[in-house]
């Protein structure tokens, strides 16, 4: 049985149907990568999970069941959502000290969990003087409390620097593969996950657009250099010579495969030929996501924000 499974799920808010048809599972002792624009339905997927939204159709089941079945919920599923209210007044400690009590988890708990996210220096601290980056680390510790075996995490790198971006990553990858985890974790950014995680989800307006393995979506690892050159064809000899494979999509652009970047740049250099481009190719995936989440023109008078959603009874 897979530790998460979405199974046709779908739900509408009025005329919008933010998932629409979506089925994936997450296999204990991975890390998988929800991605999506802006609102693709992610949030929504997660929230059907958590079972703060009622799909109109379809599953969302954690260890088979669905979450208003589990026995123990904190002991089974962790869970961090945007946003999440802290308590300003109350210390980092106080605030899981208090869920602890009322999942009837150890106290002791709650000192182990912020040593886990690296907030154990700022255990007495109170949270209102905490950083966007503080806050997320405790909304980790928070689901960490009850040692959860299978982990929603939706977009946790956001207010992260880049060191706290790289330990989260490691963070993740230890959760996995050193205590078995399933480890489910939403992004909008491509690059923030790909480097951790196993399997990939990409939906879009509420619908699949890929899965799989990361590896199979970006194999191939060569995906060939494209040059152009009002005499590109002058460079063909030697770029074959030095083992490329070499087409022409079009007059005066070559796609070369099979050598780095630095020997075409050689070839064009020994040959004396002008170069008016020289790009790696992006894998499939790469050009997949830059396609979905490429910068539209803002509308006139607008910008790009992320759609605010609601918190339908509270939060995780
Ligand atoms: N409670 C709600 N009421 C009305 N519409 C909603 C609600 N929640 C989500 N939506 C809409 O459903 C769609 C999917 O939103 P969702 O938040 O699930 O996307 P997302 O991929 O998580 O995006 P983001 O990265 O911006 O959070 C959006 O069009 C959103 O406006």
């Amino acid at each position: 049985m897979s530790a998460i499974e979405i199974r046709s799920l779908s739900k509408s808010f009025g005329a919008v149907r933010a998932v629409d048809d979506v089925s994936f599972t997450v296999e204990q002792g991975t890390v998988t990568g929800f991605l999506g624009p802006n609102g693709a339905g992610k949030t929504t997927t997660l929230r059907c999970l958590l079972g703060l939204v009622t799909p109109d159709s379809g599953e969302a089941l954690i260890g088979g069941r669905r979450y208003a079945d589990l026995a123990a919920p904190l002991t089974e599923v962790g869970a961090v959502l945007e946003a999440t209210n802290f308590h300003p007044g109350r210390t980092a400690r106080d605030h899981l000290r208090v869920l602890c009590t009322a999942a009837g988890l150890p106290p002791a708990r709650a000192g182990e969990a912020l040593d886990q996210v690296g907030l154990a220096d700022a255990a007495g601290k109170r949270v209102g003087g905490f950083s966007l980056g503080m806050r997320q680390r405790l909304a980790l510790a928070t689901a960490l409390l009850g040692a959860p075996r299978i982990l929603i995490l939706d977009e946790p790198a956001n207010g992260l620097d880049p060191a706290g971006i790289q330990w989260l990553r490691g963070f993740l990858r230890f959760l996995a593969d050193d205590r078995g985890c399933a480890v489910l974790v939403s992004s909008h950014v491509l690059a923030e996950v790909e480097q951790t995680v196993d399997d990939i989800v990409i939906i879009a307006r509420g619908r699949m657009i890929r899965q799989g393995a990361l590896s199979e979506l970006t194999s191939g690892g060569d995906h060939g250099v494209r040059v152009a050159a009002a005499e590109a064809e002058r460079l063909r000899p030697r770029l074959e010579e030095a083992g490329a494979t070499v087409e022409s999509p079009e007059s005066g652009v070559l796609l070369v495969r099979g050598v780095p970047p630095e020997v075409v740049g050689r070839a064009a250099l020994e040959e004396a030929v002008v170069l008016s481009e020289l790009v790696g190719q992006r894998s499939d995936l790469e050009q997949v996501f830059l396609d979905l989440t490429g910068d539209p023109a803002p509308p006139p008078g607008g910008d790009a924000l992320p759609v605010q959603t609601e918190t339908p009874g509270g939060t995780s």
